[in-house]
C-alpha cells in the first residue's frame, strides 16, 4: 500500500478491536455493534482456537461482521485466513510469523489491501517494514486470549520501532486495558489492539469509548 496513506492507517489503528465467536460473551454481532457504537476504529475477525467456527459457519459470521463494519466505515481485517479475505474482498489481512509468508500474502492480496504483521524481534520488524502496512507488537502485558502467546515483552520493541521506522504504523497488543493503554501510546504506538478488555466488558460501548 502506498505510504501516502499511512497517516490514515495510523488513525484507523487507534482502537483496534479483535474478536472471534470464541471470545464473545454474547452474540458476536451484538458485541461488535456495541463496540462500533463505542468508537472502535478498526476490527479484526479472529476466529481461532477452542470452540471457534469453521467452514460455512465461519464464512457466514465473517460476511455479517464485514457488512456491519462497512455501515460504520470501519476497516474489516481477517486474521490468518488469506483465502477468506480474498473471497470476501475484506479490507485486509493480519498474519504472524507462523502464518503464510508475508511476501506471498502481499502478492495474493495486492497493493491496495491492508497487510498487518505480528513482530517480536528487531529482525522480524525489519522484514515486516518492507511489506506491511502496519505491525502488531506484543504481547506487551500478560494475556489469556491467545493459547500460544509469548511472554509479556513490555514496550521495548514499540520504542525501537518508533525510533527506527518512524513512518511505519504500529499497534501494541496483549493485556491492554483502558487503564494501561497510555503506557503503550507513550511508547509510540499509533493504537492499541484489544480482545478481552472490550469483549468481556459488561458495558462494551463505554469500555471501547474509554480507549479514546
Ligand atoms: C493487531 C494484531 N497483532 C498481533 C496479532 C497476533 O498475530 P499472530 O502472532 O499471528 O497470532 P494469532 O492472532 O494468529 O493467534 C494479531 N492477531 N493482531
Ligand atoms: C492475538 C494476540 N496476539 C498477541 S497477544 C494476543 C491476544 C490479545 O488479547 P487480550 O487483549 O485479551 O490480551
Ligand atoms: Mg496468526
Amino acid at each position: 500500500m502506498n505510504r501516502l496513506y499511512y497517516q490514515d492507517i495510523r488513525k484507523q489503528l487507534e482502537i483496534y478491536f479483535i474478536l472471534g465467536s470464541q471470545n464473545a460473551k454474547k452474540d458476536p454481532l451484538e458485541t461488535v455493534k456495541e463496540a462500533l457504537e463505542g468508537g472502535i476504529t478498526c476490527f479484526q475477525f479472529r476466529e481461532k482456537g477452542i470452540g471457534s467456527l469453521q467452514g460455512a459457519e465461519k464464512r457466514e459470521l465473517a460476511t455479517s461482521l464485514f457488512a456491519l463494519c462497512q455501515q460504520y466505515h470501519v476497516p474489516f481485517i481477517i486474521n490468518d485466513d488469506v483465502d477468506l479475505a480474498i473471497e470476501l474482498d475484506a479490507d485486509g489481512v493480519h498474519v504472524g510469523q507462523e502464518d503464510e509468508d508475508i511476501a506471498s500474502v502481499r502478492e495474493k492480496i495486492g497493493p491496495s489491501k491492508m497487510l498487518g504483521v505480528s513482530v517480536h524481534t528487531k529482525e522480524e520488524l525489519r522484514r515486516a517494514a518492507e511489506l506491511a502496512d502496519y505491525v502488531g507488537i506484543g504481547p506487551v502485558f500478560g494475556t489469556r486470549s491467545k493459547d500460544d502467546a509469548k511472554e509479556p515483552a513490555g514496550t521495548w520493541l514499540i520504542e525501537h520501532a518508533t525510533k527506527m521506522y518512524p513512518s511505519l504504523p504500529k499497534v501494541g497488543i496483549g493485556g491492554i486495558t483502558p487503564e494501561n493503554a497510555v503506557i503503550v501510546r507513550n511508547a509510540g504506538a499509533d493504537g492499541v489492539a484489544v480482545i478481552s478488555a472490550i469483549a468481556a466488558s459488561k458495558d462494551i460501548r463505554l469500555t471501547a469509548n474509554l480507549f479514546k
